[in-house]
C-alpha cells in the first residue's frame, strides 16, 4: 500500500465538493464489466430468473394479512385502492427499468444516484436501502416464527413461546424460525447466484399457485350484490387504504441488484422490473375482488387471518388454515432469499467506492458471489431477526423505501438532460409526467407516516451521517482520485 493517497494531501476535495462529486457512468460499467482487480460476478440470470427475484421480493406476508385492515377502510371499493397503489408503484418501478437499461451495474438506487446527484445522496441512498433491505428482511423473518406455530398447531404440536418470538415479546427467548430461514438463505447465497435463483423461482411459483388457490375458491362463492355499494367510506377512505397497501408493493426494485449477473442487462432488466409489476398488480387486484365477491365488506373488520378464514368457511375444511400458513412461510423463505441477495450486491457496489469495507466486495473465485459479505450480512441479519422485536424500524423502512424511489425517478430526470445521448434500452412513456408524478406519489405516501416513524428514521439518518463522516468520506475512491487529478 502506498502512503501517498491517504496522506491528508491539501489536494482532498472540500466537504461540500465531495458531497456533490458526480462519479462518471462509463466509470461505474468499466468496473462492473472488465474484472479487472480479481474474480467478478457472473453472468447467469435469464429474464424468468430476474422476474421471479423481484416477484420474490414484493410477493409477500403483505398480501396474506393486509386485507383485513385495508377493506374496512375502503369498503369494496378496496379493489380500486390497490389499483391506485400499483399505479404508483408502476410509476416508480417504470423509473427503475430506465435506470436499471441504462446502467446495468449491482449498486440499484445508490449507483443511479451516485452517477447524477453526487457521494452526499448516494450515502444517503445507500444507507436508506439498508433500511429497505436489510432492516425489512430482519423484520420479514420475525413473522416467520408465527406462521411455523400456526402450522405445527394445526397438526398438533405446540412450539414453545420461548423459542418463536424475540425477547421481550410474548415470553419469548430466541426466535429461532427467524434465524433458521436467513441462515438457511445465507448459505444457498453462498453456494452461488443460479443455485439461489432457481430455488427462489420454485418457491415463488409455489406462493402464487397458493394465492390462485384462494382465488379459484373464493371466486366459487361469487355474489355481485356484496359491490353495493361500491364506496361506503367515500373517496378518502380509498386513498387511506392505498398508503396502507403500497407496504404489499415493495420489492419490484430487487431485480436491479442483479444488473451484474444478468445474461442480457440492458434488454431484461427493464423487462422483468416491468413485467413483476404487472403480475403482482393482477393477482393483488384478483385476490380483492374475489374476496369481496364472496364475503360482504362489513365480514372483514376486525378478522386478523380473513383470508384464512373465508377459504375455511366457503370450503368447510380446516386443512386450508395449514395451506395458506404454508404459503406465508415459503413467501417469507422466498424475500429473505432475494431481499438478502440485493442487499449483499449493492454492497458489492458500494464497497468498490470505498463506501464500506473491502471484503465485502470480495467475490469467490469458485462460486463467483460475494461469499465473505454475504456471511457477514446474513448472520447479523439473523442474529438481528433472533433477538429484536422490529416493530418501530420496521415501519421506517417504508419512509427508506419511498426516499430511495423517488431518487430515482429523480435521477431519470437528470440523466436525460446530462446526457440525452446515453444509449438507453427503456424509456419511460410519457416523460416527464411519469418520473414527476412518481416523486409526487412517494412524497405523499411519505407524508401519510405517522411522527413516530419519521422520528425514528431521522435517528437512523443521523447515525448514517456519522458514519458517512467517519468513514467513507475518508476511503472515498472518488476523493483520493481527485487528488491525482488535481496533481497531473
Ligand atoms: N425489498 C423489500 N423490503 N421487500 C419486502 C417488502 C414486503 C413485501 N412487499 C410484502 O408485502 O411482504
Amino acid at each position: 500500500m502506498t502512503t501517498q493517497n491517504t496522506a491528508p494531501g491539501t489536494n482532498r476535495p472540500t466537504l461540500v465538493q465531495q458531497l456533490g462529486a458526480r462519479k462518471p457512468i462509463e466509470a461505474f460499467m468499466a468496473e462492473a464489466g472488465s474484472g479487472t482487480g480479481g474474480p467478478h460476478l457472473r453472468r447467469s440470470l435469464g429474464l424468468l430468473h430476474l422476474t421471479m427475484i423481484s416477484v420474490g421480493a414484493t410477493l409477500g406476508t403483505g398480501i396474506f394479512v393486509v386485507l383485513s385492515s385495508a377493506v374496512p377502510m375502503a369498503g369494496p371499493a378496496v379493489w380500486i385502492s390497490f389499483a391506485i397503489a400499483g399505479l404508483a408503484a408502476m410509476f416508480a418501478a417504470l423509473s427503475y427499468a430506465e435506470m436499471a437499461g441504462a446502467v446495468p451495474v449491482s449498486g440499484s438506487s445508490y449507483t443511479y444516484t451516485y452517477a447524477t446527484m453526487g457521494e452526499g445522496l448516494a450515502w444517503i441512498c445507500g444507507w436508506c436501502l439498508v433500511l429497505e433491505y436489510a432492516v425489512s428482511v430482519a423484520a420479514i423473518a420475525v413473522g416467520a416464527g408465527e406462521y411455523i406455530n400456526e402450522m405445527t398447531r394445526t397438526l398438533g404440536v405446540d412450539l414453545p413461546a420461548a423459542l418463536t418470538n424475540p425477547p421481550g415479546y410474548e415470553g419469548g427467548v430466541f426466535n429461532v424460525p427467524a434465524l433458521a430461514i436467513v441462515l438457511f438463505a445465507t448459505v444457498l447465497l453462498v453456494r452461488g447466484t443460479k443455485e439461489s435463483a432457481m430455488v427462489n423461482t420454485v418457491l415463488v411459483f409455489m406462493k402464487i399457485a397458493v394465492l390462485i388457490f384462494f382465488i379459484v375458491i373464493a371466486f366459487s362463492a361469487f355474489t355481485s350484490g356484496n359491490f353495493d355499494p361500491l364506496l361506503p367510506m367515500g373517496t378518502a377512505g380509498v386513498s387511506a387504504a392505498a398508503a396502507r397497501l403500497f407496504f404489499s408493493y415493495i420489492g419490484f426494485d430487487a431485480a436491479s441488484t442483479a444488473g451484474e449477473e444478468a445474461k442480457n442487462p440492458q434488454r431484461d432488466l427493464p423487462r422483468a422490473i416491468v413485467l413483476s409489476m404487472v403480475i403482482i398488480t393482477t393477482l393483488y387486484i384478483l385476490v380483492a375482488v374475489s374476496a369481496i365477491g364472496a364475503r360482504q365488506w362489513t365480514w372483514f373488520s376486525g378478522k386478523s387471518a380473513a383470508l384464512v378464514q373465508l377459504l375455511e368457511e366457503v370450503t368447510g375444511q380446516s386443512w386450508v388454515a395449514l395451506l395458506f400458513a404454508a404459503g406465508a412461510v415459503l413467501a417469507i423463505v422466498s424475500i429473505v432469499i432475494t431481499v438478502l441477495y440485493g442487499q449483499t450486491r449493492i454492497l458489492v457496489a458500494m464497497s468498490r467506492d470505498g463506501m464500506v469495507p473491502a471484503v465485502f466486495g470480495r467475490i469467490s473465485k469458485s462460486t463467483g458471489a460475494p461469499v465473505a459479505g454475504t456471511w457477514i450480512t446474513g448472520g447479523s441479519v439473523a442474529l438481528v431477526a433472533g433477538l429484536i422485536p422490529l416493530g418501530q424500524l420496521a415501519d421506517a423502512t417504508s419512509i427508506g423505501t419511498l426516499f430511495a424511489f423517488s431518487l430515482v425517478s429523480l435521477a431519470v430526470i437528470l440523466l436525460r438532460r446530462s446526457q440525452p445521448d446515453l444509449p438507453r434500452t427503456f424509456k419511460v412513456p410519457l416523460y416527464p409526467v411519469t418520473p414527476i408524478l412518481a416523486i409526487l406519489f412517494c412524497g405523499y405516501l411519505m407524508l401519510n407516516l405517522g411522527s413516530t416513524t419519521w422520528i425514528v428514521f431521522g435517528i437512523w439518518m443521523a447515525v448514517g451521517a456519522g458514519i458517512y463522516l467517519g468513514y467513507g468520506r475518508r476511503k472515498s475512491k472518488l476523493a483520493a482520485q481527485w487528488d491525482s487529478r488535481v496533481k497531473h
